[in-house]
């Protein structure tokens, strides 16, 4: 039997991602010997024994120094202050990850903290849900889904090898992706849709305050899926925006003038403007199903 890829992987922040990949860690082969959570919380350390996912769990970021694979999973608020700690406790020839949703300011953050001769290789997993916690993660999130690896010039290849075969194991589909390139992507993809989301349902509930009627009762399913995306969790996302500040702002620009010229054709009445593009944003969602099912 083939070793496995890693020896112990410490988890830090166990949450919904955390656990996910603790769960893959579990139920496929090949991937880890055991896995170590680190976690700022005693009540998600003692609920993660409890489920029996990882094999020691406690608050104090020396736990890593164990561990040949150091995952960050926190809110990337957490990241400068979580690189000071966990930096003089990393082991050489460690590969250092995160999966935070923003990858320029997680490479601010955390490289001036990282020992030479440990290899620190930022990553996204493109999958998530509205959940957060240990309870909610589960092995197949990854599956079928892509990861983002944004390593610097200068890191080790080897390294990202076995960092991508990880993912792999885990169901991932790799793409290796400059950090800046990353998040102007991600601002469109991800994070407007969120903002967007965040916006609506506020809309709707001051307006549904303030004609004292039920919007919301009554929404149909557009406005359902909208819920869903804004229950995410409030840290996690504010950190978000914070972080990817500029990409997300040049996108709110973009978005606003399309909006604009929506408003104007819905004034005037501009029937064929409306259609044209309700035409095109259909053609999208079926080229994105057909290259699913491909
Ligand atoms: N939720 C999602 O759909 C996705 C999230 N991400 C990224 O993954 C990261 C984690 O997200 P989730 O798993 O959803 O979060 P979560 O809220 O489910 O879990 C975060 C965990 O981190 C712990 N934590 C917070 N600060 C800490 C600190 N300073 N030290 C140690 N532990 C700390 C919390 O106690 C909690 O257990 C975020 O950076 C997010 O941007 C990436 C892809 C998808
Ligand atoms: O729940 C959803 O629809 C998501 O979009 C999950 C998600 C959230 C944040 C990420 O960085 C990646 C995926």
């Amino acid at each position: 039997m083939t070793a496995p890829l890693f020896n112990k992987v410490a988890i830090v922040g166990f949450g919904l991602i955390g656990s996910s990949i603790a769960r893959c860690v579990a139920e496929y082969p090949g991937l880890a010997n055991g896995v170590i959570c680190v976690d700022r919380s005693q009540a998600v350390c003692d609920r993660v024994l409890a489920l029996g996912l990882a094999q020691q769990a406690g608050t104090d970021p020396a736990l890593v120094s164990q561990c040949d694979l150091v995952v960050l999973a926190t809110p990337i608020g957490a990241f400068a202050d979580l690189g000071a700690v966990i930096g003089p406790h990393l082991r050489e020839g460690t590969i250092l990850t995160d999966v935070g949703s923003v990858k320029q300011s997680v490479i601010r953050d955390i490289a001036p903290h990282v020992p030479d001769g440990v290899h620190f290789i930022p990553g996204h997993p493109l999958a998530g849900t509205e959940h957060s916690g240990p309870d909610s993660g589960f092995a197949l999130l990854f599956k079928g889904r892509w990861c983002i690896l944004t390593p610097t010039p200068g890191t080790n290849q080897a390294a990202v090898d076995r960092l991508s075969a990880f993912w792999s194991g885990c169901g991932s589909m790799i793409e290796v992706m400059e950090p800046g390139h990353h998040d102007r992507v991600l601002a469109i993809t991800s994070h407007l849709p969120h903002l967007i989301a965040y916006t609506i349902v506020g809309t709707a509930t001051d307006l549904e305050d303030h004609l004292q009627s039920e919007v919301i009762r009554f929404s149909a399913t557009g406005f359902r899926d909208f819920t869903r995306i804004a229950a995410s969790d409030p840290t996690m996302w504010r950190d978000i925006f914070l972080n990817n500040r500029e990409a997300v702002l040049e996108v709110i620009q973009r978005f606003t003038e399309d909006l604009t010229a929506l408003q104007r054709a819905i004034r005037w009445g501009e029937g064929d403007k409306l259609h044209e593009l309700f035409t095109r944003t259909r053609a999208v969602r079926r080229s994105i199903i057909d290259a699913k099912q491909a």
